[in-house]
């Protein structure tokens, strides 16, 4: 049974009847969150939502969560100082548990820059459920890309706590996967995360 606070101790757990099992018969696949990491800048939107288009072309059920989107709802009373952006992560290592229940392949698009946030977030999960997908890129290119201009306003003191600028990110030392998207192109580095899917038995050789 998961984890329960203090507040929330009188709140009982009903078993469902209806089954995180029997809905992945029902859709033909199991679920599973790719969990994107890095740097803004980094890749993490473009090739959650390029894997994702592949997997939705083959009919498989899938949904991303991208961190500026997210911002704008479930997280819009959170910034950007340590302590929301843990709360950030938190709240969406909660989604994607239920999202597993669900049957959905999730795709998550955050920087999510502390490593031990990152391992609660595996930790609500079954072994194998989690993948965490590193996208690598220098900070020196992600600034050069500065796709939203923000690096540029950062080094200007204009936004505070900028990660890799003046709020930190820790590299995971053990990703299920780490691509480095300033080699390789989009194409090039979906494939490599389709190849990870079959290696794990979750899309089968012939999709
Ligand atoms: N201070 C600061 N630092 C980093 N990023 C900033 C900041 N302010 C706004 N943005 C925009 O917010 C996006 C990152 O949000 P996340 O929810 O992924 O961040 S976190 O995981 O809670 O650290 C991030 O999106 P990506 O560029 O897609 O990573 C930015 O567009
Ligand atoms: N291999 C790659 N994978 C993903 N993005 C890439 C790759 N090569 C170049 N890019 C480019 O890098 C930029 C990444 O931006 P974005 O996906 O918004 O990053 P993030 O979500 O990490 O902030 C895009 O302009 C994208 O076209």
């Amino acid at each position: 049974m998961p984890h329960q606070s203090d507040k929330s101790a009188n709140a009982l757990w009903h078993r469902a009847t209806v089954t995180r099992q029997r809905r992945e018969q029902k859709n033909a696949h199991k679920s599973i969150v790719l969990w994107f990491t890095g740097l803004s800048g980094s890749g993490k939107s473009t090739l959650a939502h390029a894997v994702e288009e592949q997997l939705h072309q083959i009919g498989l059920n899938t949904l991303v969560l991208d961190g500026d989107n997210v911002r704008h709802g479930l997280c819009s009373d959170l910034g950007f100082s340590d302590t929301d952006r843990k709360e950030n992560i938190r709240r969406i290592g909660e989604t994607t548990k239920l999202l597993l229940e669900a049957g959905v392949i999730t795709l998550t698009a955050f920087i999510s820059p502390f490593k031990a946030e990152r391992a609660t977030a595996r930790s609500l999960m079954l072994d194998g459920d989690f993948i965490e997908i590193h996208c690598f890129c220098p900070l020196t290119v992600c600034e050069q890309r500065d796709v939203k201009g923000l690096y540029k306003k950062a080094r200007l003191g204009e936004i505070q706590d900028f990660t890799g600028i003046s709020s930190p990110y820790e590299e995971p030392e053990n990703p299920d996967l780490k691509i480095d998207t300033h080699r390789l192109t989009l194409e090039e580095s979906v494939q490599q995360v389709i190849s990870l899917l079959r290696d794990r038995n979750i899309l089968s050789a012939l999709e």
